[in-house]
């Protein structure tokens, strides 16, 4: 079953005399539950594509359809409220709240979703239970991500987007926040979108988008993905 379906999305940026195609007639499908990554260099585009799955920003043409609603048609309010149910975001600097514990900062997500989880649950699911009156800057670079990641679970969303989620990790610490990413993919049968500049990945997903200079350079499908334990990079 198709989850995603983007259809010639471009995104153009115009200064000055100057245009930017910064995503340029982009169209790929996604499966249900597939964990997708995007890759590519730097100023290929990642950023501005996950933006418009994400509903924070709009194609300036083109169809981008989620769960079968073309959310290029929708109005500020509308893709508010796309935001709020149907996508958890996981960003590199984490974007934690400093002044409120690790618990509190996934109930804040979990207030706001209708199908939210338990937020304790949730923290304990990615290994956190003991760290849940800790603030951000009590906890690694590692453990904040993991907040980060149980806040955006929490929501209980359809598409969690997450935007060089290991970027400011060490290997090891990096190599464990993908594994949670892809045991939630597999294990909840969520779809799980990771941009990443770092193409040594690509064999832990089930589908890998590669983008450069703003257009789709290749789309291929994993029939076996491997576990993360065992990529090398
Ligand atoms: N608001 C903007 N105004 C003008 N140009 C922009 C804007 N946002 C992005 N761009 C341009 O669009 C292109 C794609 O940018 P984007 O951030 O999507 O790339 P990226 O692949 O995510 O890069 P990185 O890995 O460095 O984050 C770049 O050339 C960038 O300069």
């Amino acid at each position: 079953m198709t989850y995603i379906k983007v259809r010639d999305s471009s995104k153009i940026y115009q200064t000055g005399d100057e245009e930017v195609r910064a995503n340029d007639a982009i169209s790929f499908e996604i499966k249900k539950g597939e964990l997708t990554i995007i890759v590519g260099a730097s100023g290929a585009g990642k950023s501005t594509l996950l933006n418009i799955l994400g509903g924070m920003d709009k194609p300036t043409k083109g169809d981008v359809i989620i769960n079968g609603k073309n959310i290029a048609n929708y109005n500020t309010r509308k893709l508010t409220t796309y935001r709020r149910r149907s996508v958890g975001f996981v960003f590199q600097f984490y974007n934690l709240v400093p002044n409120l514990t690790a618990l509190e900062n996934v109930e804040l997500a979990s207030q706001i979703a209708p199908d939210a989880l338990n937020p304790e649950e949730v923290l304990k699911d990615v290994g956190l239970a003991s760290r849940a009156q800790n603030f951000p800057a009590q906890l690694s670079g590692g453990e904040q991500q993991r907040v980060a990641i149980a806040r955006a679970i929490a929501k209980n969303p359809e598409l969690l987007l997450c935007d060089e989620p290991t970027g400011a990790l060490d290997y090891h610490t990096g190599k464990s926040i993908l594994k949670l990413l892809q045991d939630f993919s597999h294990q909840q049968q969520k779809n799980v979108i990771i941009v990443t500049h770092n193409g040594m990945i690509k064999p832990m997903a089930d589908h890998v988008i590669e983008l450069f200079d703003g257009k789709v350079k290749a789309d291929v499908r994993n029939a076996n993905p491997t576990s993360v334990e065992q990529i090398e990079w």
